[in-house]
């Protein structure tokens, strides 16, 4: 179904009449995202696991640690046994067993007896606190002690991390390298997840050539399809890039049907738009892929549908326009295939530094720009123009211009989507800025 707003607003002065109907953003994305189902459910490995999404919760089978022990390499003693002890008044105990990590049978520790033990060991019962072999001679048959120490200290109990029982992860949670870690400290030797979506990235143009190669007048670098295929891996698909193809139909289909049966998403860029040449909007209309203008900007020029079964995204060519519509339409659509709780970038109101903004009537727009942690304050990189892609790569946010505003002022609230910092400076509160 079509949604469709005008682009003809009332009571907004000097704005020109948009003549086409544009479809809302919101619509667009409902759109994009109901053509992707969740992938299948599989066991893999634990360590096969990193980006994946959870596809069930996960409750402890034991206690973390699951037993009592040492935090330190040192002596298991009695507190009171040491209680005098000083620099000048060391006390010294026989050490009656070594008990190095791994030992699981080490008797009882009596009155007025040391054992030897190391980080990780099983603590022997009677033990009321571990001694750092700092604080001693590190003595092997006697050991002369030249502090006292409180009960419990440089003890780890079972259960301190995690509980038996416990849940330690949520289906739909992203398997982190810390939350494989836990898995496998909790003995997990597979976890069930989602299939990972594959992604078929085609870029298409005839001006276009591959990186390293000479670059003839009149012609530019391919950079859309690399960079969607790292998007998409960002996400946590994976992607396969295919060859470029020149503005043909006949070549497009060659060039994508031996996929289509691999692939859970066809994710094209370029040829959409108004020219005469646009070979994606020539090879898909008819074929199950509806194109249309979207009030946003950039991103106007949009696709989607399913081509020979398989969902296809076409977002256009302007590299910008490519980058954003990826993270308003496809990112949070392929989480969701993915299995993901959490689609959506973390959103938070920024106060907007540097220059009055200015917003087209009737579409959202998105501005690239780099927020500061410790202030609140954003700013923003480079102008509108799709082709600017450099300041969108300094970029660690987009600013959101709902379609109802078409000017914001220095000072003014201004939401933002959060992005991954180019610059590994969005540690809130680490003061990097
Ligand atoms: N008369 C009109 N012209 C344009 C309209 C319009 O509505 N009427 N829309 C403009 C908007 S907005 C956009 S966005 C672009 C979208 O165009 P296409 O999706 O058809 O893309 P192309 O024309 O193929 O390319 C646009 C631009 O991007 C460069 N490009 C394309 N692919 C790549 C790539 N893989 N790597 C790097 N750069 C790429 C291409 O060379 C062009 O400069 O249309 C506007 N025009
Ligand atoms: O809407 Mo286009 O995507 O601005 O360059």
């Amino acid at each position: 179904m079509w949604h469709v707003i005008s682009g003809r607003m009332t009571g907004v002065s000097r704005q020109p009449r948009v003549a086409v109907e544009l479809v809302p953003v919101a619509a667009h994305q409902a759109e994009v995202a109901a053509l992707l189902s969740r992938t299948e459910i599989q066991r893999l490995p634990v360590e096969d696991c990193l980006g994946s999404a959870l596809a069930a919760d996960v409750t402890a089978p034991i206690p973390l640690p699951p037993f009592d022990n040492s935090a330190m390499d040192g002596y298991a003693v009695h507190c009171a046994d040491i209680a005098g002890a000083g620099e000048a008044t060391p006390v010294t105990l026989p050490v009656v067993e070594d008990i190095p990590a791994g030992r699981g049978d080490a008797p009882a520790l009596q009155r007025g007896q040391a054992h030897r033990i190391m980080t990780g060991a099983l603590l022997p019962a009677g033990t009321e606190a571990v001694i750092p072999v700092e604080a001693t001679d590190g003595g092997v048959d006697r050991v002369e002690i030249h502090a006292p120490i409180e009960a419990g200290k440089h003890l780890r109990r079972a259960g301190s991390d995690v509980e038996l029982g416990e849940l330690v992860a949520r289906a739909g949670d992203r398997l982190s390298a810390a939350r494989i870690g836990v898995a496998a400290a909790l003995g997990i030797a597979e976890l069930p997840v989602h299939r990972k979506p594959r992604v078929l990235v085609l870029s298409t143009g005839s001006e276009l050539t591959e990186p390293g190669r000479p670059l003839e007048a009149g012609r530019i670098y391919e950079s859309n399809g690399v960079m969607l295929a790292a998007a998409v891996r960002e996400a946590g698909g994976i992607a396969t890039r295919l060859r470029i193809v020149p503005d043909d139909v006949e070549e497009f289909r060659a060039a994508v049907d031996p996929y289509l049966a691999e692939v859970d998403l066809l994710l094209t860029t370029g040829g959409v738009s108004a020219g005469a040449y646009e070979v994606v909007k020539d090879a898909l209309t008819g074929q199950g892929v509806e194109f249309r203008k979207v009030a946003m900007q950039p991103g106007m020029p949009q696709g989607a549908g399913t081509y020979r079964g398989v969902p296809v995204i076409t977002l256009p060519g302007n590299p910008v326009s490519a980058l954003v519509s990826f993270e308003v339409f496809v990112r949070p659509a392929l989480l969701a295939a993915s299995g993901f709780r959490e689609v959506h970038r973390p959103t938070t109101s920024a106060t907007l530094d540097g220059q009055a903004l200015r917003s087209p009537a009737g579409k959202r727009q998105f501005r690239r720009g780099r927020y500061h942690f410790d202030t609140g304050v954003v700013r923003v990189l480079g102008a509108q123009g799709s082709h600017l892609l450099s300041a969108m790569a300094e970029s660690n946010c987009l600013l959101e211009i709902p379609e109802s505003t078409i000017s914001v002022d220095p000072g003014s609230a201004v939401t933002v989507w959060l992005l991954d910092d180019p610059q590994n400076r969005s540690v809130p509160g680490s003061g990097r800025q």
